[in-house]
């Protein structure tokens, strides 16, 4: 993702640590699959139109690496942003629509848990 790399301070990798793990549990998560990375917005039709703000696991990693969150609101609305797309794009029955409904539990429980911790 190109950006204008923000000077790594060395908290600022501390105080994100803990999202960089929790990413890491999504994306090694069986249902992860439909959202490691972005959607071929070209072979997916209706996909553009429907979905304004594309979001995916990968994308959400790149941003965390060049240091583009600037809080931890931001971080948690893209990742919401992936399973509200998902809801938006899929039929709850589907087997992606499940997925997303089975990764979205599993994220609001170790989000909740790693708040806690705090
Ligand atoms: O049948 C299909 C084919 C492609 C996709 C979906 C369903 N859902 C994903 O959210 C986006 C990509």
């Amino acid at each position: 993702v190109s950006c204008a790399k923000r000077a790594k301070t060395p908290n600022s990798e501390l105080l994100f640590l803990p999202f960089r793990v929790l990413l890491a549990e999504l994306e090694a998560h069986q249902d992860a699959w439909p959202f490691l990375s972005p959607v071929k917005l070209k072979s997916v039709p209706g996909y553009r139109k429907v979905i304004k703000k594309p979001m995916d696991f990968f994308t959400i990693k790149e941003k965390l690496i060049n240091n583009m969150y600037l809080n931890q609101e931001n971080f948690i609305i893209d990742v919401n942003l992936v399973f509200d797309n998902c809801q938006k794009f899929n039929e709850d029955d589907s087997e992606i629509g499940q997925a997303g409904h089975r990764m979205k539990r599993f994220f609001d429980k170790r989000w909740t848990e790693l708040l806690r911790k705090q």
